[in-house]
């Protein structure tokens, strides 16, 4: 199913554009895609948005440049940890949350990449992450967990806090439903040390849906 949602987003991809790509197992085979694309003869450049994706997009000759290096970028694809019908997502499952909010930012449009599970009414089963300055990082976390009534957890890889390709921890928010996405993106945002969060609100424009059955709807 991600091989088939990969190839399927490729066919976005028209010659010259600049394309935002995303990060993850989903994103990994749209990753796939456009390197057969350039190997065939595809004029593009490519700006990663994380240190695993900049590796992949290299080993397969897709040229690479940084966010700073260009103006606009035509066309981003990248996955998601959930996205409603209105096309707000919650990302950064993966940990790349911030190099992908930015490059969604700057991007013309965005085509999400989910197989079913991912489609939801309303965002918030899945626990939001929150990428912190590692300074402060439990203030951050008792100030969440007292504002909202939740148990915040650090995310940690190999007995240690997992660091972001920016030098960030994260820290996972299980809020249940969200009913106010933009309220608590400005209010967690409002916390110093809080670097962004994993509210992507607005910055979608549609999502390739892959079903069990093989087949992949754009809504
Ligand atoms: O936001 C992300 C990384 O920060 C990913 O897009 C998200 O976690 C989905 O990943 P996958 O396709 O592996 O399920």
């Amino acid at each position: 199913m991600k091989e088939t949602l990969g190839r399927e987003a490729a066919g976005y991809v028209k010659d010259g554009m600049t394309i935002g790509v995303g990060t993850g197992s989903t994103a990994f085979w749209f990753i796939a895609a456009l390197g057969d694309l350039v190997k065939s003869g595809l004029a593009c450049r490519a700006v990663p948005t994380s240190l695993e994706t900049d590796r992949l997009l290299r080993q397969l000759k897709v040229p690479v440049i940084s966010l700073a290096d260009t103006d606009e970028i035509d066309l981003t694809i990248d996955g998601a940890d959930e996205v409603d019908h209105q096309m707000q997502l919650i990302k950064g499952g993966g940990g790349a949350l911030l190099r992908e909010k930015m490059v969604a930012f700057s991007s013309r449009k965005m085509i999400i990449i989910a197989d079913e599970t991912k489609l939801v009414k309303k965002l918030g089963a899945y626990p939001l992450p929150v990428e912190v300055i590692p300074y402060g990082y439990r203030q951050v976390s008792l100030h969440i967990k007292s504002e909202f009534g939740i148990d915040p957890t650090l995310r940690i890889k190999d007995g240690n806090p997992l660091l972001t390709d920016n030098g960030h921890y994260i820290i996972d928010c299980p809020f249940g439903e969200i009913n106010d996405a933009a309220a608590l993106h400005i209010m967690l945002n409002n916390t110093p040390g809080v670097v962004d969060n994993g509210l992507f609100l607005n910055l979608a424009d549609n999502a390739l849906i892959g079903y069990n059955d093989g087949t992949v709807k754009l809504i």
